[in-house]
């Protein structure tokens, strides 16, 4: 997994790639700038097109001359260079990139004063102005020359980062920087990136290596790790000879209304299909005929408390609160999952439940997992304004109740009680659709019945839950739910 470094570590990165390949700032870089390039001809092929590459007095700022250079010399001869002087500071590599494009005869032209920018003629906007060394929110200037390249009705395309983002610590929700529409980001995205705020800056993002030393990197003491697919591959747990059903566990799942059966249908499918050796729902009796004829694997139990408890300890792991509603009934329900010593997940209703009721919060034990979606959390949790608080508390319940938190959102990320966050990569738009949560929380039901510890079961169940929603949405412009839980066994195979 790839550790989510401060814009603070990446300086240190830099230093150390510098002292240790070595190489020089300079030539690090002509390398960051040549990826950029690299990666802005995929988009922009045509040579023609006018471009206007906006450079700051830092190193930033020397990438995007740099970066002009390189494009003027593969053919983009309508390259202008626009270079903010708002102070006389300008940092060494950004003045000798400076004198390269001046020894080209590239016209530069200069802004002084954000008044000074005149109409630009241009397809496309290259933002080089600041970059991940910005040290506090725009203003004066810096800000109103971000909102004059805002009001230009063109794409911009920034450099490492947009100029005006920092690159953690959250999102201003009044952001006033420049509005990119794609960022290339050297080497690690910037953890704000996976904020849903950050879309004011950057409408998407793509990372491009530039060759910073990579152990030095993982080495870093890192609060925000980015999952892979070679993570997920070493946890899952292969299907033995002379295994049988008795191997990969028995999960009980309690979930389920007349009105919502099919929530509990489709969590029972994600466990079946993320290989549970036995799958028990307990739903309301109404429902026996839907699950016989859709998951015949799966068997029943009625929801008589009685048989609950006393068949708990056949259970290696219980879900309870997919379209469980929160009546008194199911609060008792709940009450009794909380009683059974055995590994849960509380999902939907469950959480809502302790929302209403914090004692029983206080009561869940150590190694649980909680799967809300952004109003299950602030409703547990209270309300956030800003996903960066609403991340704070979730380290900090995760951390203090021994839980393990799975956010759930585009990024979906895992709060763990090691006071760490894991984002998953994997998910799309095509999957913002009724269920699909359900599917989720039977997958990591699934996963903890074979034996994976929480935040295991956490890591593959989002990242799979994701992978089979990236597949389903090459061919269709949403996915089922029910489809999504049938795919997630390919993918695992
Ligand atoms: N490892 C990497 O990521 C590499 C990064 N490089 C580039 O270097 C950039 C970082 O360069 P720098 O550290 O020089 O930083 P910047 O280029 O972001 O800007 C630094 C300058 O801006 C001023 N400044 C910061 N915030 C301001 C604000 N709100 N208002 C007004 N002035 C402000 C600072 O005082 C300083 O003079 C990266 O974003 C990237 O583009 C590459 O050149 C080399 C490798
Ligand atoms: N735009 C999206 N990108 C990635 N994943 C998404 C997106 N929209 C929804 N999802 C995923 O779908 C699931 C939705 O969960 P939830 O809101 O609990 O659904 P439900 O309650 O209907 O089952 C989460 O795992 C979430 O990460």
């Amino acid at each position: 997994m790839q550790a989510i470094i401060s814009a603070v570590q990446m300086h240190l990165a830099d230093e150390y790639t510098i002292t240790h390949e070595p190489v020089t700032l300079f030539d690090l870089m002509e390398r960051a700038s040549a990826a950029f390039v690299k990666c802005f001809r995929k988009d922009f092929d045509d040579r023609g097109l006018r471009l206007a590459v906006f450079c700051g007095p830092g190193n930033n700022g020397g990438d995007g001359l740099a970066i002009a250079r390189m494009l003027i010399n593969s053919g983009y001869l309508n390259t202008a260079v626009y270079k903010i002087n708002f102070s006389p500071n300008q940092s060494e590599d950004n003045k000798t990139n400076e004198a390269l494009l001046k020894k080209m005869h590239a016209p530069v032209r200069y802004i002084y004063k954000a008044e000074d920018m005149q109409f630009i003629a241009a397809d496309v906007l290259i933002d080089a102005v600041l970059g991940s060394g910005l040290n506090k929110p725009l203003s004066g200037e810096y800000a109103q020359l971000a909102q004059k390249i805002n009001a230009i009705n063109i794409p911009v395309y920034a450099v490492d980062i947009p100029t005006g983002l920092p690159a953690d610590g959250g999102v201003d929700e009044n952001y006033n920087g420049i509005r990119a529409q794609k960022t290339i980001t050297f080497q690690r995205p910037k953890f704000n990136f996976f904020l849903p705020e950050s879309l004011a800056a950057t409408q998407e993002f793509e990372v491009v290596n530039i060759g910073l030393d990579e152990d030095y990197i993982q080495s870093l003491p890192a609060g925000h790790y980015l999952l892979e697919e070679k993570d997920i591959r070493k946890i899952l747990p292969p299907r033995k000879r002379f295994s049988h059903k008795g191997t990969y566990g028995h999960a009980l799942l309690i979930c389920g209304q007349p009105q919502t059966m099919g929530a509990a249908l489709l969590c029972a499918s994600g466990c079946i299909h993320a290989g549970a050796g036995l799958v028990t729902a307990c739903i309301p009796g109404s429902g026996l005929t839907a699950l016989n004829a859709s998951l015949p694997e799966a068997m029943y139990l009625p929801r008589d408390i009685g048989q609950i408890t006393s068949t708990a300890e056949d259970y290696k792991v219980v879900a309870i609160g997919c379209g469980l509603d929160t009546n008194d009934e199911s609060k008792v329900l709940l009450e009794k999952a909380l009683e059974m010593q055995t590994q849960l997940v509380i999902d939907a209703d469950a959480i809502n439940l302790l929302a209403k009721d914090k004692n029983l919060l206080d009561k869940l034990p150590p190694g649980t997992i909680l799967t809300p979606h952004i109003k299950e959390f602030d409703r547990l949790f209270g309300n956030h304004t800003s996903w960066h608080s609403r991340l704070q508390t979730a380290v900090g319940e995760a951390f203090s109740r021994r839980l393990t938190i799975v956010l759930k959102n585009q990024y979906t990320f895992i709060c763990h009680s090691d006071k760490k966050i894991y984002i998953n990569p994997t998910g799309n738009p095509a999957m913002a659709q009724g269920g699909m949560g359900d599917v989720l929380t039977g997958i990591i039901a699934g996963l903890l019945a074979q034996k994976l510890s929480p935040l295991h079961a956490a890591w593959a169940g989002c990242y799979l839950h994701g992978k089979a929603g990236d597949r389903l949405a090459r061919n269709s412009y949403v996915v089922k739910a029910s489809a999504l839980a049938e795919q997630v066994a390919k993918e695992m195979k």
